[in-house]
């Protein structure tokens, strides 16, 4: 009998203001972030399997290829959970940086989450895969919608946003790996100064593109720049190149610059190619995810 097969799209997100209010009880970090999806996404790719067993398959040689995968988690959750006797092979083809600040795995995660509510049938809404999504990692409910959020909590409780105004994204990602947790213990909340993230949820629905270029900001910035230097290095490059606005993504290093007319996205593109050998120009993607 022929196998039942299917594809995901997972897109990475950026942070278009990401505030930190203070460290929880729980060890985590109270946030309050934008974040929006652009047009960089790994494909994910899902063949029902008859043994009951999960497999990952991946080239990539950053990416786990066992249960430290967080498609590999996503899967193993919605099995037991739903006691589900299939079992699956995930294929995975990264286009998305690993450990970049672009929520590649939790994007892959969210996908796997989508593409197994379909594959196996379970009827599950997109907010019932949410909550399922924050037991795998912060970022993972947000990549479940995609689109536009706001995102509070330690990342999961979602708020859904209008698109924002019309930008061309380019990013530059250094060849480091940042990780997560690092930033975050790192982080001194009394030497940072706050994005004004409400600012940037009125400029966004708006459509004011000047005010949200205008606004953004990071927190997380004060320690991935001093950690690594190379990322301040890339934000002035991307300046002088002529970005209307340009800041780290998450906890980096991926750096960001928002532009608005393709002319000079173009120019920023070609200029950042000598410096820094992955280079990306995208578009943010406007639309948020529906279950077919
Ligand atoms: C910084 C952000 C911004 O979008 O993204 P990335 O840079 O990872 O893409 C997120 O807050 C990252 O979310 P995510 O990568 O899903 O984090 P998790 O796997 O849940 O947590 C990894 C580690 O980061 C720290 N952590 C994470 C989220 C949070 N609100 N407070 C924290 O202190 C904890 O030490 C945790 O053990
Ligand atoms: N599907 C996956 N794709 C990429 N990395 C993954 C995946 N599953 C687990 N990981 C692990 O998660 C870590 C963080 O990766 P990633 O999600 O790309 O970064 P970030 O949290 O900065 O957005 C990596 O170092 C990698 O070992």
């Amino acid at each position: 009998m022929k196998k039942v097969r299917l594809l995901e799209k997972a897109p990475a997100k950026i942070n278009l203001s990401l505030d930190v209010l203070h460290k929880r009880p729980d060890g985590f970090h109270e946030v309050k972030m934008i974040m929006t999806t652009i047009d960089l996404a790994d494909r994910i790719e899902l063949t029902e399997r008859n043994d009951g067993q999960i497999h990952i398959i991946s080239h990539n040689r950053y990416v786990p290829d066992d249960n430290r995968n967080l498609a590999y988690q996503a899967a193993s959750l919605l099995k037991q959970r739903f006691k589900v006797d299939k079992g699956v092979s995930i294929a995975i083809t990264k286009m998305i940086p690993v450990a970049a600040g672009l929520a590649g795995g939790s994007s892959d995660a969210a996908a796997t989450l989508r593409g197994l509510n379909r594959l196996w049938k379970l009827g599950l809404t997109l907010d019932e895969l949410a909550v399922i999504g924050a037991e795998i990692g912060s970022d993972v409910s947000f990549c479940v919608y995609g689109g536009t959020a706001l995102a509070t909590g330690r990342g999961e409780i979602v708020e859904h946003l209008p698109a924002p105004p019309h930008s061309w994204i380019v990013l530059a990602k250094p060849t480091i790996g940042v990780s997560t947790a690092e930033v975050y213990n790192n982080l001194d909340l009394t030497k940072v100064s706050h994005p004004d993230v409400d600012g940037m949820i009125a400029a966004i629905q708006e459509n004011d593109y000047d005010r949200m270029t205008g606004l953004v900001g990071n927190v997380l910035e004060s320690v991935t720049l001093k950690l690594y230097p190379e990322v301040a290095h890339i934000k002035d490059q991307m300046k002088k190149f002529g970005a209307d606005a340009v800041l780290m993504s998450g906890s980096g290093p991926t750096v960001f610059g928002i532009v608005q007319y393709d002319s000079r996205m173009h120019r920023i593109y070609n200029g950042l190619r000598g410096f820094c050998d992955q280079v990306f120009a995208v578009r943010v993607l406007g639309e948020r995810n529906t279950l077919d």
